[in-house]
């Protein structure tokens, strides 16, 4: 049996859900401790276990284990250690997650991004950086890993047509999707963001570079992260954050703060993408195929009915989801199957 000093994991995120799971472990060699992993390296992690943290390998099993199952450790991650000779720490085993976010690179590789995450806030500034196609795939992102999207709008006090811009993002953003403006350098993120913030909460920030996040997480939590001063010109910050790491909040609750991600996608099938973009899936019942792309299909029922930007951003999505499910050779076969259903109908349009 091991050993768990709940109220000061609690301090770290422990949840009931993920102590249960402790359970269906067998076999613990003595001295084992249930840690979480705060930062992650390329030859180790970071770990805390409710007082202090110390660095960490992972053993062999593990690696393996990970590789098998095509996923790896993440910030945020529950890990049984043990501590072997000259009090070196060893990774023996990882709970399963609850959640995991993880995204697809542009050279189609999985990437783990975080672990046991309950709210994403997706931190975009009312500067330049406002741009609603990346807010979706970034509520696509977290939608589909089962993460509440939270968005926060930074930079409310310098932004220009603020009012403008939040009435943009309501008219696209679906209404169980709650958004908020406000400037990330007073106490107002704390005030603004309280329901998220209560004990055993494990909140992520999701944003490009320079969009605030470090300066969200320093008003949040307890740390001082180091935020860019932003380029004279551009208002971009410099790329001051450069690994994703995990903050615990006066509140009880812990940050992980992540580097601007650049050239992703979200790692979600055609399922969950639909999930994300329930309105588009909810008309595309009504396709007249039931594998309709929405383009130029005949008897589209998506096309014309939802904002033409919005279904533009869920069809490249899609694309790119079909693309790492199917091979190149089924990918050749629906691309001529589409051609001859489109040919036809043009066809008995002229006919008409
Ligand atoms: N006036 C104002 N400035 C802000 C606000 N939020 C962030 N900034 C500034 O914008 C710059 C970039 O903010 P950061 O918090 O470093 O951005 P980041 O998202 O952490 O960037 P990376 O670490 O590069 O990923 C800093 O100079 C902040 O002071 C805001 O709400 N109002
Ligand atoms: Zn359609």
């Amino acid at each position: 049996m091991i050993h768990i000093d709940f109220e000061s994991l609690r301090t770290i995120g422990l949840t009931q859900s993920v102590a249960s799971q402790l359970a269906t472990i067998n076999e613990l060699a003595e001295g084992t401790r249930l840690a979480r992993v705060t930062e992650i390296h390329r030859d180790w992690a970071i770990i805390h276990d409710g007082a202090l943290e110390s660095r960490a390998r992972s053993l062999n099993r593990l690696v393996q284990s990970l590789q098998a199952g095509d996923t790896a450790l993440a910030v945020g991650d529950w890990v049984l250690v043990e501590t072997h000779a000259h009090d070196e720490q060893w990774l023996s085993e990882r709970l399963p997650p609850v959640t995991h976010l993880a995204r697809r690179t542009s050279d189609g590789r999985r990437q783990s991004l975080a672990s046991n995450v309950d709210t994403a806030l997706l931190v975009m500034g009312l500067d330049h950086d406002f741009n609603l196609r990346r807010l979706e795939r970034y509520l696509a992102l977290a939608e589909s890993s089962g993460v509440e999207p939270v968005v926060v709008l930074t930079k409310a006090d310098i932004g220009v047509d603020v009012e403008d811009r939040m009435r943009q993002l309501t008219e696209r953003l679906p209404r169980r999707v709650q958004a908020f403006a406000l400037n990330a350098l007073g106490d107002e993120p704390a005030r603004v963001l309280a329901p998220w913030l209560a004990p055993g909460q494990t909140l992520i920030l999701l944003g490009t570079s320079g969009a605030g996040k470090s300066t969200l997480t320093n008003a949040l939590s307890s740390s001082s992260q180091e935020t860019g001063g932003v380029r004279r010109g551009d208002n971009r910050g410099r790329h001051t954050t450069t690994a994703r790491s995990l903050h615990q909040c006066p509140s009880g609750a812990c940050i992980i703060d992540t580097p601007g991600l650049r050239s992703w996608q979200p790692d979600a099938d055609e399922e969950a993408l639909a999930a994300s973009f329930d309105d588009i899936g909810e008309l595309a019942r009504h396709c007249q195929f039931r594998d309709c792309a929405h383009e130029e299909e005949p008897g589209c029922a998506v096309r014309g009915a939802v904002d033409p930007d919005r279904l533009l951003n869920y069809r490249k999505l899609l694309r790119d989801a079909r693309r790492s499910q199917q091979t190149p050779l089924e990918r050749i076969a629906d691309r001529n199957k589409w051609k001859v259903i489109i040919k036809a109908h043009h066809a008995k349009e002229r006919q008409r």
